[in-house]
């Protein structure tokens, strides 16, 4: 960590020239003050870490001085020296904000060793805020394609207001990152964030779980509880899997959305109900109502601003970019677990399908830097299952249609096999294990090639 600068207001100058010396010969930049407005003036100047302040001023009151001090320079840190008779003001200082404070006189030493602990403090919170920004980026939409781009833009205009928005995709698609991000951009970004799962909760409990219980409800409700509706009051309710809601509370669901109030199991009295709602679901939920599933009335109330995720197969720019996102993550979090693709191994991820969508990318990623931190990854090391999927798709390609079904099989063998050996890197062990035959089996059918 750089030397701390520091501040010294004092207005004794011979104490405070003993300070200033004291402190430059411990290694810290010093700068003198020997009143509130020559303080001022420094802090115009040139920022500090730590201001040493003396709480009487000969021109003004120390307290103000140092209330201004800390609201110019938030990121700096007060410590106050005092007589026995301002004790009071240090209390009072410390609650404006002052780390600690030093009763006059006091040995040089003690100065010293309050000032490391500042210095400690303040590595501290440069570490915390470091982790802080790593973390935040980690929870960041990462996407370059196309088919996002209008989308986001959707959901930034959309976040600024109130409007319920219903996220359709896959499974994995990133329905919760996109409500989470739409959340933190709103206006209700300081209120509760709550996120329902509808499809995670028994049925039993849901209705109890959304809506709160009164006391006495039913057998064993011996308290009065608020449920997550009232628990997102005044901020963002994600009902995440609402196709999964049985129809009858699709029906209470209706009602709080129409009369803003809730009314907990058991209850009578009313309760507020002003969140913003983000239905997200895999279902499609037009042909659930079309199967009479889901209810007509719900599904127009909350297909307000309809945004839909494609799938990661539909843009395949991305997973380059998700793979070095998810990658410099992983090693934020542990320098160790670091890996490098190898253009061989990067090809052949980016041509998976991934059912499992950006979760499914984001545990192989996981899986690999687990199992081989520090190496370059290549072919060999992919999961054989997701070998398997990409090459087939990648081996229709060109394919010419007019030959015999039996021929088209050999072919397709023979390209097959070509393919396992190659990125195996001809190792016909791993081969045979990838084509789900015995080594010798592999060898019958290279003969016959
Ligand atoms: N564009 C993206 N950039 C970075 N990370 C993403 C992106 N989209 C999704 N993720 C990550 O992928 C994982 C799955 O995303 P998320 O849980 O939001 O998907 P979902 O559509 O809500 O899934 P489900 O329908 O199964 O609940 C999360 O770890 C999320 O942070």
């Amino acid at each position: 960590m750089d030397r701390l600068k520091l501040l010294i207001i004092e207005d004794d100058p011979l104490f405070g020239e003993a300070i200033w010396e004291a402190l430059q010969a411990a290694g810290y930049r010093t700068r003198l003050a020997t009143s509130g407005a020559e303080a001022l003036a420094a802090v115009a100047e040139e920022s500090f870490d730590l201001m040493l302040q003396d709480i009487r001023l000969p021109d003004a009151n120390g307290l103000d001085i140092l209330r201004e001090i800390l609201q110019r320079q938030p990121h700096s840190r007060a410590l106050v020296m005092t007589g026995f008779a301002t004790v009071d003001s240090a209390v009072e200082a410390m609650k404006i904000g002052a780390f600690d404070f030093l009763t006059k006189p006091f040995p040089m030493e003690m100065l010293l060793m309050k000032l490391q602990k500042v210095l400690e403090f303040k590595q501290m919170e440069k570490e915390i805020d470091s982790f802080r920004s790593k973390e935040e980026e980690c929870h960041l939409i990462v996407s370059r394609s196309p088919a996002m781009k209008d989308l986001l833009e959707m959901a930034r205009a959309v976040a600024v207001t109130d409007a319920t928005v219903l996220l359709q995709g896959e499974s994995g698609t990133g329905k919760e990152l996109l409500a989470e991000t739409i959340h933190k951009t709103s206006k209700r970004r300081h209120k509760p964030f709550i996120q329902v799962n509808c499809a995670a909760i028994p049925e039993t409990l849901l209705e109890s779980e959304l809506f709160g219980v009164e006391r006495g409800a039913f057998t064993g409700a011996d308290r009065s509880r608020q449920g997550y509706l009232e628990a997102a009051e005044s901020g963002t309710l994600l009902l995440d899997e609402i196709g999964d809601l049985p129809l009858h509370l699709q029906g209470k669901i209706l009602r709080v959305l129409e009369e803003k109030k809730v009314f907990r199991v058991g209850g009578t009295r009313a309760y507020n109900a002003n969140f913003r709602l983000i239905a997200a679901t895999n279902w499609d939920l037009k042909e659930m109502v079309q199967e009479k599933k889901f209810r007509e009335d719900l599904y127009f109330r909350l297909n307000v601003v309809p945004l839909t995720i494609p799938p990661l197969r539909e843009r395949r720019d991305d997973i380059p970019l998700l793979i070095a996102h998810f990658q410099k993550c992983l090693s934020a979090k542990d320098a160790g677990k670091k890996v490098i693709f190898s253009p061989e191994a990067l090809e052949l991820l980016c041509r998976y399908d991934y059912p499992g969508n950006i979760r499914e990318l984001k545990n192989i990623v996981e899986q690999l830097t687990v199992l081989y931190p520090g190496e370059a990854i290549k072919p060999l090391h992919i999961p054989v299952s997701l070998q398997k999927e990409s090459w087939v798709g990648n081996l229709f390609e060109n394919f010419v249609v007019g030959k015999p079904l039996k021929d088209a099989v050999g072919e397709f063998e023979t390209r097959y096999i070509e393919k396992v050996l190659k990125s195996a890197g001809g190792n016909k062990s791993l081969s045979a294990r990838i084509l789900g035959i015995s080594r010798q089996m592999l060898w019958e059918k290279l003969k016959q090639r």
